[in-house]
């Protein structure tokens, strides 16, 4: 018997070939057949079922989350799989837990700081999970001022050791993941002190629990920080605290690459840029990129399969009503959304291959190209998670009452997301550091140095600050030099303004604090056109399968010409456009909305999300909602019962006082 497919119709409409559509959010064939296999691997375990984790207690939601962690550590040793096959299984286990410090940050934090020697000892302990590991930075007074940290490490040349302590409340480590309960081991920063001299924060590697009773090793107080918004979510993870009281660790526990302490205590800096200490936050705000297009995929796959189920309003002789995704407005608030998931996944893509080419390049000490990667990674990282938070509530808002549901998964995908506009770098500070970025390079453009990577369209500041906008129809802004050129121009003039406007302050730093809210504008300006630029790349590539590249040209042009619609003022104040030109540039938006409809649940297809991942009713791949949610409600614990627990105690009393009242 065919399975019921309530969007069957909708998916007969698509003009394009959706295997090859799949292959193109995937990145490659092979990545596609891989994450699709592991996938359905954890879809169809019956352990890594999650659909009553919001109904779980604190202490049953973390000890269900130990439990997948070792199931899941199980099957990749039993199944032999790769590490970037275990990671995908642990990206589709989805509940937030102690192995994504483990893996994400502690052992990057040793590959990247950490000697050759410190590899060999370190890290084969790490991949076999003997050792279990977090990254210990934030405290309670300080965690974007990173350094301004308090906890110190002291070195003993009588003894050869580090004594790390916590000299204050505030010095006490606040929030890292995997700490609260898990760790036994941790990255720690602090201030490194060699002969009464304070050099600045490192890192340290350090025991912290017993690795056979797995109690606190003496001098250290450790424990879990408390329960964090939503149910569910993010309470999965035991965020923790930490203090030193005096820990002793051997001098070969700092982490040397960047700098070293000598048997004698001499402090030794190494031609490494010192802000390689701060490497793995590069490295895991590259990684936010790219999941930040899964987040919002995620979400935007939910609302758009229950905006083409829903229906209200508009029949017609008794016919159906008009299915929610046709009405205009639902269009522009969903379509804008679906073209941003795809234009994070190919701006992920490419901040990947940025990655991995400063890295190479640091491995060969050339170290030219850290400042760009290092704003590229901070300014989309802030851009794409802000984007993607609000996406998710919008997409809430998108699905009407039962959006609200916590069995539409959007509540606890929205709980589970938000924090990443928070940590690895608040945004608006990641964002000051990029507009810092743009300001060096405005203050440069007279110097003879051209700029290059992200910046390059700086160099043709000239052209930029005159250059007319020669759009005279709505098809007009179809064209990609014409997108891009609008852009652009934008971007430099505001970044051009600022710099104008921070000349006439006499400190440059004053000048910075006060015109920090039009920095950020700056910044965000760049970003969005690094995320328009990079979508334009990918269009240039061959990509095969029927319709599949024009789909991606309207999905392009509708996330630019959005952008450009939300963001008018600054386009039309810097002169880059007319008003009328940006009318029309809102026309042919509209026009590509009618393009997207016919294809849009095909395009939430080619994200290939199982049922399982999408932890969704609104958005489960049949669409066949009512039924599931009628279903649903029954589960509830509540409905276990006729009569509610506490009827007798507290309703009845109430219920009954009319009677007594009339006895009176
Ligand atoms: C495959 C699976 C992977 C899975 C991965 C999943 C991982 C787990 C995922 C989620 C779990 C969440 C875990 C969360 C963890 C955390 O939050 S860890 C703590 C993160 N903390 C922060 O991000 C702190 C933010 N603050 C800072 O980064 C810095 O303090 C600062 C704001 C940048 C300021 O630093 P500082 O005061 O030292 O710097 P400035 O004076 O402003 O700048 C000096 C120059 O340095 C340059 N700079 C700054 N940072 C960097 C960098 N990271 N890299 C390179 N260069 C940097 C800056 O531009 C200045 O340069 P200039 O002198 O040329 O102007
Ligand atoms: C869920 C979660 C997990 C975390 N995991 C870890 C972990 O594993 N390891 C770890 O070490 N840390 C972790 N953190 C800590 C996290 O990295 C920090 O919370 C984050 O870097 C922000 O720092 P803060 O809390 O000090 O914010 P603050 O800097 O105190 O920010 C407060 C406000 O001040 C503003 N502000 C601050 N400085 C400036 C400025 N210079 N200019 C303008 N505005 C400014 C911010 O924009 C924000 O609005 C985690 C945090 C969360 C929420």
């Amino acid at each position: 018997m065919e399975a019921l497919d309530y969007h069957a119709e909708e998916r007969r409409k698509a003009e394009f070939n959706l295997d090859e559509m799949k292959i193109v959010w995937a990145g490659s064939r092979r990545n596609y057949e891989l994450s699709d296999r592991v996938a359905r691997l954890v879809a169809s375990d019956p352990v890594f079922r999650k659909d009553n984790r919001t109904m779980l207690t604190r202490k049953d939601l973390f000890k269900d989350t130990l439990r997948k962690a070792a199931h899941a550590w199980k099957r990749i040793i039993d199944l032999r799989l790769s590490e970037e096959e275990a990671n995908m299984l642990r990206s589709y286990v989805d509940q937030p837990a102690f192995t994504d410090l483990h893996w994400g940050m502690f052992i990057p934090a040793i590959k990247g700081q950490g000697t050759s020697e410190q590899h060999e000892k370190w890290l084969p302990m790490a991949y076999k999970m003997q050792i279990i590991g977090c990254y210990a930075q934030t405290e309670l007074g300080h965690g974007s001022n990173v350094q301004g940290l308090e906890t110190t490490a002291t070195f003993d040349p009588q003894t050869d050791e580090f004594d790390l302590h916590s000299p204050t409340l505030t010095s006490s480590k606040w929030w890292p993941g995997g700490l609260g309960k898990v760790s036994t081991h941790a990255v720690v920063y602090a201030r490194l002190i060699t002969g009464g001299q304070d050099h600045g924060v490192h890192g340290f590697i350090v025991q912290l629990r017993g690795l056979d009773d797995h109690l606190p090793l003496p001098g250290i107080t450790v424990g879990d920080i408390g329960m964090k918004f939503g149910s569910g979510a993010y309470n999965s993870m035991d965020n923790g605290l930490l203090r030193f009281d005096h820990v002793r660790i051997p001098r070969n526990q700092m982490l040397m690459r960047v700098s070293q302490v000598t048997r004698e205590g001499k402090f030794v800096q190494s031609d490494v840029p010192r802000q390689l200490v701060y490497g793995t936050m590069v490295y895991v705000r590259q990684t936010i990129v790219s999941d930040a297009s899964c987040a919002l995929a995620r979400a935007v796959c939910i609302a758009t399969r229950y905006s083409a189920v829903r229906r209200q309003f508009g029949s017609q002789n008794g016919g159906p009503e008009i299915q929610v995704i046709d009405y205009k407005t639902q269009q522009s608030r969903l379509f804008p959304l679906l073209a941003s998931a795809y234009a994070f996944r190919f701006v992920g893509e490419w901040l990947k291959w940025l990655y991995t080419d400063v890295t190479q390049r640091l491995q060969a000490n050339d170290f030219s190209t850290l400042p760009e990667a290092h704003a590229c990674t901070a300014g989309l990282k802030s851009m794409t998670t802000s984007v993607t938070a609000d996406a998710i509530e919008e997409c809430r808002k998108l699905c009407g009452g039962h959006g609200y549901l916590s069995n539409s998964g959007l509540p606890e995908l929205f709980a589970v997301y938000i924090p990443t506009c928070t940590y690895e770098g608040d945004n608006v500070v990641l964002l000051l550091q990029v507009a810092r970025f743009l300001m060096k390079t405005v203050s440069q453009l007279g110097s003879g140095k051209k700029p290059v990577g992200t910046t390059a369209y700086m160099g043709r500041a000239e052209h930029l600050m005159q250059c007319r906008c020669e759009v005279e129809m709505a098809q007009d802004w179809l064209k990609p030099s014409t997108i891009l050129e609008a852009f652009e121009a934008r971007a430099v003039r505001m970044s051009i303004a600022c710099a104008k406007s921070l000349g006439k302050f006499s400190n440059p730093e004053d000048g910075f604090a006060e015109l920090s809210p039009d920095l950020v504008e700056v910044a965000i300006a760049h970003c969005q056109l690094i995320v328009v630029s990079k979508f334009l790349e990918k269009l240039q590539q061959d990509i095969p399968g029927k319709g599949v590249k024009r789909q991606l040209e309207i999905l392009c042009n509708v996330y630019a010409l959005h952008l450009l619609h939300k963001h008018l003022g600054d386009f039309v104040a810097t002169g880059c456009i007319t008003p009328n030109q940006g009318a029309l540039a809102n026309e042919q938006l509209r026009l590509l909305y009618a393009q997207v409809r016919p294809n849009a649940i095909a395009l939430v297809d080619a994200f290939n999300y199982t049922d399982h991942y999408l932890g969704s009713i609104l958005g489960c791949y049949d669409g066949n909602v009512y039924q599931k949610l009628y279903q649903e409600a029954w589960k509830d614990p509540l409905n276990d019962t006729v009569v509610p627990d506490g009827y007798l105690e507290y309703l009845r009393p109430i219920l009954k006082q009319h009677i007594r009242t009339a006895r009176l």
